[in-house]
């Protein structure tokens, strides 16, 4: 399913109308049929329902009052308030139609909001802002979404809600907290990125009769099933583990064993042919949840940690590998910096690159340049904070507006990011997918360490790196999900999420 930004959406909507030929007046008809249908669908019986539509100036509000308009067939008690008559020249269409009817429309004033709170509405549609809002929301605009939030009605929002940036998801000053959020043609950044994806409640996404070839260049997707590449996940039964691939994972440390286990094992789990631990041996050999098919390349380490000088020992060995996973919990040592161009400068196979690989990587133009130029294919996974410190900028940036964070990384390097977060998205700087999947039980140290040895299987098993970063970043979350059906978020573990992948595979595989 498509995701668009304002700008897309207000271009399809002009097309639909200039080029298509299909009235303005008629998509707002259908957008506010919509809603009503959906208060018709969840309430069955209005009669007795007090309802309150909220109106701004644009077409928003055009399409609140044809909600209204609806409703007033079903309830004699249905009011209308809006902010000002200035309204657009397809919402004066329908504000005319409800003047007709004789309806009850009231402009709002500080005395009409001061009402508000003695009247208890059962309902309340929000048509105040959609995709047009440009500014933070204050004066009266403010005062009216505070009274939404603070009433006990069924809160309605019209395609988003009120006071979220329908492009990043973020709240405009204040913001309605919607039950339901009806939503046309397809989602909007807004109503998939947090917080604005929290305050729609439900998500219903209607047709309005807009064609669809209208969002066909449109490059931002949610990652459903469908846009995964489940091929290579199938195998010929006279295969053999050569075929399935060698991942070295380049991890650990005395500080942090776990995390490379959690990435080996995960690796394991996930469908390599075979997975070779570097890591300093003194920290995995006799870890006791290490899976016996990992094979320990035991490393000389420094003060726990792995050295440059044993790293280039075990040449022999990586010479065979087929992908490397570098990065988790190896340190920011300097050690780390110099494994890592050694790799960027001797090897030509694909790698992901996490945590402190990450971190190695923002401060060192020389990891930059080599990056940019190594031709294999590459995957990082950086979270918001690890996101920032390569793009050099403050973690806030990043979280203000991640698609573009994600995009810059993926284009700045020539490869695929996976920016981890509630909403993970994955780019390879053309096409961008967003995760819906996922739950805050994963939010733990070691998830990270998991994701990168599920990616780097899924590298092993033939796949290019964005239907790696796909199928990896969705198996990963549907994992904690499933297990999320009899634990709980606190008691969810990274480790129970590697154990679990068994029945993530085969949901996606079979259902
Ligand atoms: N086009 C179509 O074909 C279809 C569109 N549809 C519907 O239209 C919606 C988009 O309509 P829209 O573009 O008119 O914008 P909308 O969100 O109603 O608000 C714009 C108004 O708000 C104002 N304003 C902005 N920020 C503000 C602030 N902070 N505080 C105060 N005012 C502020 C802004 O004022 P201005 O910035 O111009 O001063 C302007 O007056 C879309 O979400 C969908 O529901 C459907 O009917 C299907 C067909
Ligand atoms: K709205």
């Amino acid at each position: 399913m498509y995701v668009l930004t304002s700008q897309q959406m207000k271009e399809i909507d002009k097309k639909a109308t200039a080029e298509i030929g299909i009235p303005e007046v008629v998509l707002m008809e259908n957008a506010g049929f919509c809603v009503f249908e959906e208060i018709k669908k969840d309430f069955g019986c209005l009669k007795d329902k007090k309802i309150a539509i909220f109106c701004g100036k644009g077409n928003n509000g055009g399409d609140g009052f044809v909600t209204a308009r609806y409703l007033l067939e079903e309830s004699k008690d249905v009011h209308i308030f809006i902010f000002g008559e200035e309204v657009t020249p397809s919402s004066k269409v329908f504000l005319q139609v409800l003047k007709n009817l004789g309806a009850d429309i009231q402009k709002l004033n500080e005395e009409v909001i001061t009402s508000l709170y003695q009247k208890k509405f059962d309902i309340v549609v929000d048509g105040i802002f959609g995709i047009g809002l440009t500014r933070d929301v204050e004066g009266l605009y403010k005062q009216v979404i505070e009274y939404i939030n603070s009433s006990k009605a069924y809160v309605y929002s019209i395609d988003i809600p009120s006071g979220v940036c329908s492009d990043t998801g973020k709240i405009k000053g204040v913001a309605v907290k919607a039950n339901k959020t009806i939503t046309f043609m397809y989602p909007k950044v807004g109503n998939i990125l947090y917080p604005g994806t929290h305050l729609c409640g439900k998500l219903i996404v209607k047709d309005i009769g807009i064609p669809k070839v209208l969002a066909e260049n449109v490059n931002t997707k949610v990652l459903t099933k469908e846009e995964l590449n489940l091929e290579k996940l199938y195998r010929y039964p006279d295969t053999h583990k050569g075929d399935y691939g060698k991942v070295g994972v380049v991890a650990g440390s005395k500080f942090f064993p776990g995390a490379s286990i959690l990435c080996a094992n995960a690796c394991v789990k996930s469908g390599c042919g075979l997975c070779f631990l570097f890591s300093p041996a003194e920290n995995v050999v006799t870890h006791n949840f290490r899976y016996p098919e990992i094979i320990l390349m035991p490393v000389e380490s420094k003060d726990g940690i792995v050295t440059f000088e044993g790293f280039k020992k075990k040449e022999e060995f990586l010479q065979k590998l087929d992908v490397i996973a570098f990065g988790c919990g190896l340190t920011q040592s300097e050690e780390t910096e110099k494994i890592l161009i050694h790799i960027l400068k001797n090897f030509q196979i694909p790698i992901v690159i996490d945590a402190d690989g990450l971190n190695v990587l923002a401060k060192s133009e020389e990891l930059h340049s080599l990056l940019r130029e190594y031709e294999a294919c590459k995957i990082l996974t950086p979270h918001y904070k690890e996101a920032s410190r390569i793009l050099g900028c403050d973690v806030d940036d990043v979280a203000k507006n991640p698609i573009d964070a994600a995009l810059e990384i993926s284009k700045r390097f020539d490869c695929v990011c996976i920016l981890k977060s509630a909403r993970t998205i994955i780019t390879d700087s053309h096409k961008v997918f967003i995760n819906v999947l996922g739950n805050p039980g994963m939010a733990k140290g070691g998830s990270g360490d998991v994701l990168t040895g599920i990616v780097s299987a899924m590298l092993s098993q033939g796949y290019d790196a964005l239907d790696a970063a796909k199928l990896a970043v969705y198996l990963h979350s549907l994992s904690a999900d499933i297990l999320l059906e009899r634990k709980t978020v606190q008691t969810i573990l990274p480790s129970e999420i590697i154990e679990n992948l068994d029945i993530a595979f085969r949901r996606v595989i079979e259902d």
